[in-house]
C-alpha cells in the first residue's frame, strides 16, 4: 500500500498529478532560494512574537513566496484538492536533533525556521489555529516518536499503528486541512491516507452514516476536561462528494446498527488506503473533511535522528469558530 510520491515523471520546477491522485509541486532550486530569503527576513520578527501575532505576520509575508507556489496552493484550496504536496522546501542543514517529545521541542524552540515554512505555505490554504487542550495550546505541533508514548493512540506513537482518522473528530470546529512538514524521515515511514470517495459502501450503510447516530470523543492527545464529545452523522454534504467525520478509536454508535456501520466503514477505508512517504522538505496537506489519515507502525530509534514532522491545523475561515464563542482567538477549546 505504500506509494512514494514523486517517483513518476516529475522533475524539478514542475507541478503535476502523481500516480494516485496526489497533486504535487516540486520547487526549482531558484524558487527554494526565494523561500530561504523570505525566511531570513521573517526569523528576526518570529523570535519576538507569540504564536498568535506571528500568524498575523506570516499571512501578508506569504505574498512574497514564489508565484508558482502561491498559485498551486490557492488553486488546491479553490478546487478542494484532497491530498496535495509541496516538495523541495528548505530544511536547515544544521537541524538540531529530533526532540524526545513535543514538550522538549517547546522548551528548546527546535525547528523554528521550519515552523515558518509551514505557516507561510499553510496560510495560503487556510487560517492556522490550535487547541488549548493539545500540546499546551501551541500553534505549531511537533510530531516525533516519544519512548513513553510508543504504544499510545497519539501522533507520538511508533510501535502501534495510528489508525485512519479525522483529526480532532470530536469538535465541530475541527480543521479543514491537516498540514505536515517533514524535517526527517530516515526510515521512510509512510503517512496513510484514504479518501471517502474510494471507500466501497452499500447504499444502506451510506444512508445510515448520514444520520445523527454517532458520538465522537476527544482523542488521547487532548488533556483536561475542556474537550467534550459531540454527536452527529459520519457522512454529510453532497451525495456524490460527501464529507466525512470518522475515527473508529474515538467514536461510538448510538445503537447496534450504527456500531456495525463503523466497522464496515473502517474496513472499506482501510482497503482504499495508500501510503505517502514524506521526505525532508515535503509539505503535505490533507483535506480533513474528505480524507482520513494515519500512520503505519515503525521502530523508532530514539537517537536524535528520528522521524520529525511539524504540524498545523488549518481552517478555511477562523471566523466560523468565533460565531459560537465569546472571544476572538486562534486557540480553541
Ligand atoms: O505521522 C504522521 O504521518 C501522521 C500523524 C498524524 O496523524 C498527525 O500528526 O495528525
Ligand atoms: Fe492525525
Amino acid at each position: 500500500m505504500t506509494m512514494t510520491v514523486g517517483r513518476t515523471t516529475e522533475s524539478s520546477g514542475t507541478s503535476s498529478r502523481a500516480g494516485t491522485d496526489v497533486e504535487r509541486i516540486v520547487l526549482a532550486p531558484a524558487e527554494a532560494g526565494e523561500v530561504e530569503r523570505l525566511l531570513d527576513q521573517l526569523l528576526g520578527v518570529a523570535r519576538s512574537r507569540d504564536a498568535g501575532s506571528l500568524a498575523e505576520e506570516v499571512r501578508p509575508a506569504a505574498e512574497g513566496l514564489p508565484l508558482r507556489l502561491r498559485q498551486f496552493l490557492v488553486r488546491a484550496r479553490q478546487r478542494e484538492s484532497e491530498v496535495f504536496l509541496v516538495s523541495g522546501l528548505p530544511v536547515s542543514t544544521d537541524l538540531p536533533p529530533t526532540p524526545e517529545n513535543w514538550a522538549a521541542a517547546e522548551r528548546t524552540g527546535a525547528g523554528l525556521r521550519e515552523e515558518l515554512v509551514l505557516l507561510l505555505c499553510g496560510s495560503l490554504v487556510g487560517d492556522p489555529f490550535c487547541w488549548s487542550t493539545q500540546q499546551n495550546g501551541r500553534l505549531v505541533h511537533d510530531v516525533c516518536p516519544a519512548p513513553q508514548a510508543a504504544n499510545s493512540k497519539t501522533s507520538a506513537s511508533s510501535l502501534t499503528a495510528l489508525s485512519l482518522h479525522t483529526e480532532d473528530v470530536h469538535h465541530p470546529c475541527r480543521a479543514d486541512y491537516v498540514s505536515l512538514f517533514c524535517l526527517r524521515n530516515p526510515d521512510a515511514v509512510a503517512t496513510s491516507v484514504s479518501r471517502i470517495d474510494d471507500a466501497v459502501l452499500s447504499p444502506e450503510t451510506r444512508q445510515l452514516l448520514r444520520q445523527d447516530r454517532f458520538r465522537f470523543h476527544p482523542d488521547d492527545s487532548h488533556t483536561g476536561t475542556a474537550a467534550r464529545p459531540s454527536t452527529g452523522p459520519v457522512l454529510f454534504g453532497p451525495a456524490a462528494q460527501p464529507y466525512l467525520r470518522f475515527d473508529a478509536e474515538f467514536m461510538s454508535g448510538l445503537d447496534d446498527a450504527a456500531s456495525a456501520a463503523i466497522g464496515e466503514t473502517e474496513d472499506s477505508l482501510r482497503a482504499a488506503a495508500t501510503g505517502v512517504v514524506l521526505k525532508p522538505g515535503d509539505l503535505a496537506f490533507v483535506d480533513n473533511y474528505r480524507v482520513v489519515h494515519g500512520r503505519r507502525a515503525f521502530a523508532a530509534r530514539f537517537d536524535g535522528q528520528d522521524r520529525w514532522l511539524k504540524r498545523i491545523n488549518l481552517t478555511r475561515d477562523l471566523r466560523n469558530s468565533h460565531r459560537t464563542r465569546d472571544v476572538r482567538s486562534r486557540v480553541i477549546g
